[in-house]
């Protein structure tokens, strides 16, 4: 076997690797690959996520700093990937409890205030429950902690068009809100991250696929430089379907801001596109592309230099989430053993951005 896909000096890597190779039947080595296929009748196992237990009376007592009811049920859910979440119900309301497990604490105020910000200016986010002294961020079983209210609905995995219409319109509306948040957290899986870090992949990837990633970080880093600085705000960072929740046609809740951050908005939109509106084979539904961009546009129209940048940015989210996903596989493997994001989803969207470029940019809808 080639070093090139040599995973095997690394056993958490190994394990990663071969979930993927299962799902894309790549070649990797038999024995650990039957190993790996032993464990998928554990999966359910594997994809829990409460990495820090509670117990009731821990809870209990914790609610009592809050004017939010006496505790009644506790429930941890099992669909995080990095931190540990519960449902708790009051007799009065129901609210969300969250540690965190992982990432920079002292961030953790930037996400307070955010969350906050938006909630104030009604858009549809959880804004964090303050205890009875004013104060949001606590710590429990020795993790920060924030309680959140539980917001209604559930996560879209074939939005129809309403939903995506929904969403551009809300995205728009948190846009021309967040252009004046005044907190500042540089964008942490800009440019100039994906210059830095994209050599670290490249010794596990083809030579095409080196070729694809350099020459793509050569070119956006060309095309952005000959525009001036686009509109800035406070972005969202990660808005997949997965981060929001629906009722019906209605957007109830945007939620896991945890990579939220400040600069161009623009990068925020172009997530939201590849995630929401890319068919199977990675290619742009025009539907879906274009009842988003409308609504989106009726909030916050797009500038000349973002109309120009467009294809460059989808491109470039499209490369960020490759290279973050590539990095948890092969380089920085959580602590937590879940299964991890597919890196291929997002080259074959850059894949196909390159080939195809962006459709036309659709007028505001009334
Ligand atoms: N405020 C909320 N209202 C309703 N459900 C929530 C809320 N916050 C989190 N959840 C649920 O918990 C799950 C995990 O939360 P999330 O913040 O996405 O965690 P992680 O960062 O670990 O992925 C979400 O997918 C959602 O189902
Ligand atoms: N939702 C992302 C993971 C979050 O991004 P990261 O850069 O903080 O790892 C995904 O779908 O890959």
């Amino acid at each position: 076997m080639s070093a090139l896909y040599d995973t095997r000096s690394t056993p958490g890597l190994q394990k990663r690797a071969l979930k993927l190779a299962t799902l894309h039947h790549t070649t990797l080595p038999t024995r650990a690959a039957s190993r790996y296929n032993n464990r998928l009748s554990n999966l359910g196992e594997i994809l829990m996520a409460v990495f820090t237990p509670l117990s009731d009376a821990q809870v209990a007592a914790f609610l009592e700093k809050f004017d939010v009811g006496s505790f009644v049920a506790l429930q941890g859910v099992a669909g995080g990937t990095e931190n540990s979440t519960f449902f708790v119900t009051t007799d009065r309301r129901e609210l969300v409890l969250t540690l965190f497990e992982q990432g920079e604490h002292e961030e953790l105020p930037f996400f307070v205030e955010l969350l906050d910000y938006l909630d104030e200016h009604r858009l549809p986010v959880p804004g964090t429950i303050h205890d009875r002294e004013g104060v949001a961020l606590h710590s429990l079983a020795g993790k920060p902690a924030l309680l959140f209210p539980r917001l209604p609905g559930k996560h879209p995995s074939a939005p129809n068009l309403a939903q995506c219409q929904a969403l551009g319109s809300t995205l728009g509306q948190m846009h021309k809100v967040s252009q004046h948040f005044p907190g500042h957290r540089p964008n942490p899986r800009d440019l100039h991250w994906l210059r830095a870090v994209h050599h670290k992949v490249l010794t596990y990837i083809s030579p095409d696929d080196q070729t694809l990633m350099k020459n793509a970080v050569d070119d956006f880093e060309s095309e952005f430089s000959q525009h001036g600085e686009l509109p800035q705000g406070a972005v969202h960072g990660d808005l997949f379907r997965d981060n929001t929740l629906f009722e019906g046609d209605a957007l109830g809740g945007i939620i896991d801001f945890y990579n939220g951050c400040t600069g161009d908005l623009l990068f925020d939109l172009a997530i939201v596109i590849n995630d929401w509106a890319s068919n199977e084979d990675g290619s742009l539904n025009a539907e879906r592309y274009n009842a988003i961009l409308s609504a989106y546009q009726a909030r916050r129209p797009l500038t000349e230099s973002e109309r120009t940048l467009w294809p460059t940015m989808l491109r470039m989210t499209a490369l960020r989430y490759w290279l973050s996903r590539l990095l948890v596989v092969y380089v920085d493997p959580p602590a937590h053993d879940l299964t991890p994001h597919d890196p291929e989803r997002f080259r074959m969207i850059l894949k196909a951005r390159i080939a195809f470029g962006a459709l036309p940019i659709p007028e505001a809808s009334s």
